[in-house]
């Protein structure tokens, strides 16, 4: 890799400062170190060259070794895309679901997409597609499902890392002979940890200190595995510290197929509590169905929970409910969950976790008489603002993955990972301003605030948007 060069970013920030507010910094400088670090942010810069010298001067830079780039007018640096939940090799299905929900989804779509996939070049030509595609919508960190193959799944983590995303890659384990299918499957527990193994050391190797590229260990859900297969990843969570990621209560029938098979445990979130796998390092995708001892249990255990909602509606899974997890102190993140979703989109993830937040609201009944009022109010409580899912996108994210002081937001002392975000400019006559023409769908006329260009960005926006994307200060993908 050619060494990194230092970055000077001019122009409107935006972040969230909390998980209600985003905060805008007009007239910024950000400088950036070759580490990729934050070094300095300076805000209300009156004069862009004198802000230069002045800062070039305190931070000892010359003019030749930094890379300047201002965003124009209608222009914002935003922090990066944080993808908790995402099936690499099911890229190649992205919208391909028909009317299937999830058990008869992974029989008929999934499993032999990815089992084909021990096919190196198929995994590299699905793969490398996969991360540029994601990095393209702003994902600059990805928290992937690989395939059983070791091969392919180190290959993915190669990627990621030549590619510049940041990433966790999770080898899928299923050792269960009951539910998985003969020709793809492992052999048994043994097999899934030395296997899990290869893929940690393998990792180790190319990236030693887990800065851009993190194995994850991951069970795909609890009905794939045996519980030796279970405890076993446990134990070399606790003996290695590496993060963990499973499924859970997505749909109805996979929580019939978790009664049967696990009568020993109380509910779903208690298998994983009894294997070992309820930690602060784990990631949960879905909990559609949690009950609220689960809830409890999970909040309790420090675990996360990645929401997918445009999965969970394409495999009619449920509408989960964020506001309810938030309320129970559970921190939550965004997945795509592509496949199941038909979106690599973490800007669609937010805009449906907003659409999926009303159809909770809708569903709550308001009786006659006095409990009307307090239904109504809750009704309104429990939709997610812009602000709201934009948080789940970023810092929300980051801190599913246990990232939160590196990334998602713009802090000196963290790591550039952003997105330049381009709205188009609605010339004089109603045409657009002419370098505007290519740029998607959102028509910003001037007079909006800038909550309302966000809110035009996260619900009309697209990759056509997203003009320059950096991760640990690497410029890894730019669009003109
Ligand atoms: N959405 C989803 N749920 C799962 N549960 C087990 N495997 C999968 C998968 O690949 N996708
Ligand atoms: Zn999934």
């Amino acid at each position: 890799m050619s060494p990194q060069r230092k970055l000077l970013l001019l122009g409107t920030f935006v972040h969230s400062r909390t998980q209600q507010h985003l905060e805008f910094l007009h007239n910024a400088a950000v400088a950036v170190d070759e580490q990729g670090k934050i070094v300095s942010i300076e805000r209300d810069v009156a004069d862009v060259s004198e802000a230069k010298e002045r800062l070039f001067k305190q931070l000892g830079w010359s003019e030749a070794e930094v890379d300047v780039t201002e965003a124009a007018e209608g222009q914002f640096f935003f922090p990066g895309f944080v993808d908790t939940h995402i099936h690499a090799p099911q890229y190649a299905n992205a919208g391909i679901f028909g009317k299937s929900s999830l058990l008869d989804w992974l029989e008929t779509y999934t499993f032999p997409l990815e089992a084909s996939l021990s096919d190196l070049p198929k995994a590299r030509r699905v793969y490398s597609r996969c991360v540029r595609r994601t990095l393209s919508h702003g994902t600059t960190t990805a928290t992937y499902y690989a395939t059983l193959d070791v091969a392919a799944t180190n290959l993915l983590a190669d990627l990621c890392l030549s590619l510049g995303q940041r990433a966790f890659v999770g080898r899928a384990c299923m050792d269960d002979p009951e539910i998985n299918p003969e020709y793809y499957r492992d052999a048994d527990a043994d097999e899934t940890l030395r296997a899990t193994r290869q893929t940690v050391d393998h990792v180790r190797g190319i990236d030693p200190g887990f800065d851009l590229v993190s194995p994850i260990l991951t069970p795909r859900f609890a009905p794939s595995c045996t519980r030796e297969a279970m405890a076993g990843l446990a134990q070399l969570h606790r003996e290695t510290g590496l993060p963990i990621q499973t499924h859970i209560s997505e749909n109805l029938g996979e929580m019939q197929l978790v009664r049967r098979m696990f009568p020993e445990a109380d509910s779903y979130a208690a298998v994983y509590d009894k294997y070992g796998l309820l930690t602060p390092k784990t990631v949960l995708a879905h909990a559609v169905h949690i009950s609220d001892a689960e809830a409890s249990l999970i909040a309790a255990k420090g675990s996360k929970i990645s929401h997918c909602p445009c999965s969970n509606t394409c495999l009619t899974s449920g509408p989960a409910r964020v506001r309810w997890m938030w309320d129970k102190g559970i921190d939550v993140g965004l997945g795509t969950d592509m496949s199941g979703g038909y979106s690599p989109s973490i800007l669609e993830a937010a805009r449906q976790a907003a659409l999926v937040s009303r159809h909770v609201a809708m569903g709550i009944h308001v009786p006659q008489g006095d409990d009307a009022a307090a239904a109504e109010r809750e009704k309104e409580r429990v939709k997610l603002t812009v602000e709201e899912v934009l948080y789940l996108a970023t810092r929300g994210g980051a801190r599913c993955v246990g990232l939160q002081d590196k990334i998602g937001g713009f802090e000196i002392g963290m790591e550039w990972d952003a997105q330049l975000v381009s709205l188009s400019q609605v010339s004089d006559d109603g045409g657009l301003e002419e370098q505007d023409d290519n740029d998607g769908f959102v028509d910003v006329f001037g007079w909006e605030s800038w909550d309302d260009r966000i809110a035009k960005w996260l619900y009309n926006g697209d990759d056509r948007n997203t003009k320059r994307v950096w991760v640990k200060g690497r410029l890894v993908h730019r669009r003109n």
